[in-house]
């Protein structure tokens, strides 16, 4: 039994990855963690834990001593305590924030205006995009999870990027997130009145997902890839879409295009190219670990529209994570999260 525990398990994030996790028979949750709950049972907080699990919340120094691989689900800037403590300790650490991503120090004071305390620690961070990073995720202590945008984007556009099937090297997305992609906290644009039986775009041009985006899809094309990433807030509770506009080589046909994301995923259970003329929706992802791709050509411009589908708060997080701890330990890799989408 590994020995997990979780940091920020009040949180949206914190809390789906402590229900996932309980559904793992090769974990042990030995300690979770919430600032504000310590002594409530998480039961309190989140009622669908009643009489399955009445974990009471402790300090982040009980989950450190505790567990062997630690969980942190925390806003960006605070894990990188926490991970120097586990580097010095001989434990594993997967972190669902963004303080792990950004291989450059200049991104990340850019876009999350912050630095670096630990710069040695980062030369060690691995990111966590399970399908693509597998080899290296195999052998990593330290793990940046993914995105919940990145993850549907560069899960969508990887077999098309690697196999140079990109005309050009600036790439169009649209993506639309449910709100629980913006936490617990209240805000004005997920206050129900507010979102509800709307829908609109925000932060255009100006999100912090962008650098991570732009450093995974170059690495992917090992070319310089640049993005317009407009991502919008969907009045769902959960699930991401992302369409993503791609101009084709002209000797690229939509079946060839088939044919390349089949074989890349063909043995990725998690990723699901759906047959031609399916359009893939986020109803039939949702509370699962999949990622569900279509592919489809506007003709007239030789232009290929992809659109990518996950759920936020488990592929795009608390799914993905496990995935990675599974990857980690050398456990099969769907273990715990071989749930399949309810229907409606
Ligand atoms: N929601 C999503 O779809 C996704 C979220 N993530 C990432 O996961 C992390 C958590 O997100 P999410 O669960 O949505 O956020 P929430 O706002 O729902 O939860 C935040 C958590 O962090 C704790 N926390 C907040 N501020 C502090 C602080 N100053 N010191 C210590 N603990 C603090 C909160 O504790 P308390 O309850 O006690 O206030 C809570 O446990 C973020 O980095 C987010 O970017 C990643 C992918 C997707
Ligand atoms: C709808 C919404 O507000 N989404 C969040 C992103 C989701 C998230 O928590 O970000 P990470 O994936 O980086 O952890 C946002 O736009 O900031």
């Amino acid at each position: 039994m590994i020995k997990v525990g979780i940091i920020g398990v009040s949180g949206y994030a914190g809390a789906e990855l402590l229900r996932l996790l309980l559904n793992h028979d090769e974990v042990k949750v030995v300690s979770i963690e919430a600032r504000s709950y310590q002594g409530q049972p998480i039961s309190d907080l989140y009622p669908s834990f009643y009489q399955v699990c009445d974990m009471i919340c402790e300090s982040d120094e009980d989950v450190l001593q505790k567990a062997e691989l630690i969980f942190a689900s925390l806003p960006h800037g605070l894990s990188e305590k926490y991970a120097k403590y586990c580097d010095e300790n001989n434990k594993k650490f997967i972190d669902l924030g963004a303080d792990f991503r950004l291989d450059s120090e200049q991104d990340y004071q850019e876009w999350y205006k912050l630095d670096y305390h630990e710069k040695a620690l980062h030369d060690k961070q691995v990111y966590g995009l399970s399908e693509v990073n597998r080899e290296k995720i195999k052998t990593a202590t330290l793990i940046g999870n993914p995105g919940c945008y990145p993850t549907s984007i560069t899960l969508g556009l990887y077999p098309l990027l690697k196999e140079k099937l990109n005309l050009n090297k600036h790439i169009i997305i649209d993506s639309k997130s449910g709100t629980t992609g913006a936490g617990k906290s209240l805000s004005e644009d997920t206050h129900f009145p507010k979102c509800n039986e709307s829908f609109h775009p925000y932060k255009l041009g100006t999100h912090r997902h962008t650098p991570e985006i732009e450093q995974e899809l170059s690495k992917m094309a090992n070319d310089d890839i640049q993005v317009t990433f407009t991502p919008h807030l969907l009045p769902v509770n959960r699930g991401i879409v992302s369409t993503i506009y791609v101009d084709l080589k002209p000797e690229v046909s939509l079946d060839d295009v088939y044919q390349i994301y089949q074989n890349y995923y063909s043995q990725e259970y998690f990723v699901r190219v759906l047959p031609k003329g399916k359009i893939a929706d986020l109803k039939f992802v949702k509370y699962s670990n999949f990622c569900d791709i279509s592919l489809h050509l506007d003709e007239r411009y030789h232009r290929l529209i992809i659109v990518s589908t996950i759920d936020n708060m488990v592929k795009g997080a608390a799914g993905q994570a496990i995935q990675n701890m599974n990857i980690m330990y050398g456990l099969e890799e769907t273990k715990g999260l071989k749930m399949v989408p309810p229907s409606f």
